[in-house]
């Protein structure tokens, strides 16, 4: 079954409905150089909202450590996810699992730096180029993806109801991840969306 995380969670209701329609984790963004940022007080209020069995994603990037500590203190989030320059040490330092991100936007070349995270759980290909933010609805060349897989990848970038199913078919990905592909602005879940992006990713599943 492919996982599916939505990312860019700033509303209760939002994260609420998104686990009631089985999404298996939300994304929660700290950096100040996303539309979606929250803060301490409002991520903590969404973690609270959910159900057991949904996990939290906080997503960095290169930010400071005091931030990434405060989030770990304060939210108590299942797991980290860095976007940006960061390295292998860097993001193990806080003895937390994470999530690596790598920008696909000049395709294989993204995909070779997987080898430098030893430590990352899992590795999250985003479609945006390496230095800019992700959340910008970029999707990336799906058939990259490689065979054999040392450790879970992630589809991100550009994905909504009517690609989904595609990607999932090309690639065979661990989990896919949206933020923009299910808005209605930045931070604002559409649930018509969110609904449709589970049920497409649930039907391939089933074939
Ligand atoms: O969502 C953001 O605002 C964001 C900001 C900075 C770095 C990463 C960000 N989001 C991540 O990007 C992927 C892809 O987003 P999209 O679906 O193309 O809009 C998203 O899933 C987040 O993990």
């Amino acid at each position: 079954m492919t996982r599916i995380k939505c990312c860019g969670m700033t509303r209760v209701d939002d994260a609420v409905l998104a686990a009631r329609l089985g999404v298996d984790a939300i994304g929660l963004v700290f950096t100040a150089r996303s539309r979606r940022q929250v803060g301490l007080a409002q991520a903590r209020d969404i973690v609270e909202s959910l159900p057991p069995f949904v996990a939290t994603v906080a997503l960095f990037m290169d930010d400071e450590a005091s931030l990434v500590e405060r989030v770990l203190e304060q939210v108590r989030p299942s797991l980290l996810q860095f976007h940006g320059e960061e390295t292998d040490p860097w993001c193990a330092q806080f003895g937390h699992p994470f999530l690596k991100a790598l920008a696909m936007g000049e395709g294989a070349a993204g995909l070779s730096r997987r080898h430098d995270y030893p430590h990352a759980v899992g590795l999250l290909l985003d479609g945006h180029a390496r230095g800019e933010a992700g959340g910008s609805g970029k999707a990336f060349d799906w058939s990259l993806l490689p065979p054999v897989r040392e450790k879970p990848l992630i589809v991100a970038g550009g994905l909504g109801p009517g690609n989904v199913a595609e990607a999932v078919r090309m690639a065979r990905p661990w989990a896919v991840d949206v933020a923009s592909g299910v808005e209605s602005a930045p931070g604002i879940k559409d649930p018509a969306r969110l609904e449709a992006f589970v049920r497409a990713v649930r039907a391939v599943d089933a074939e």
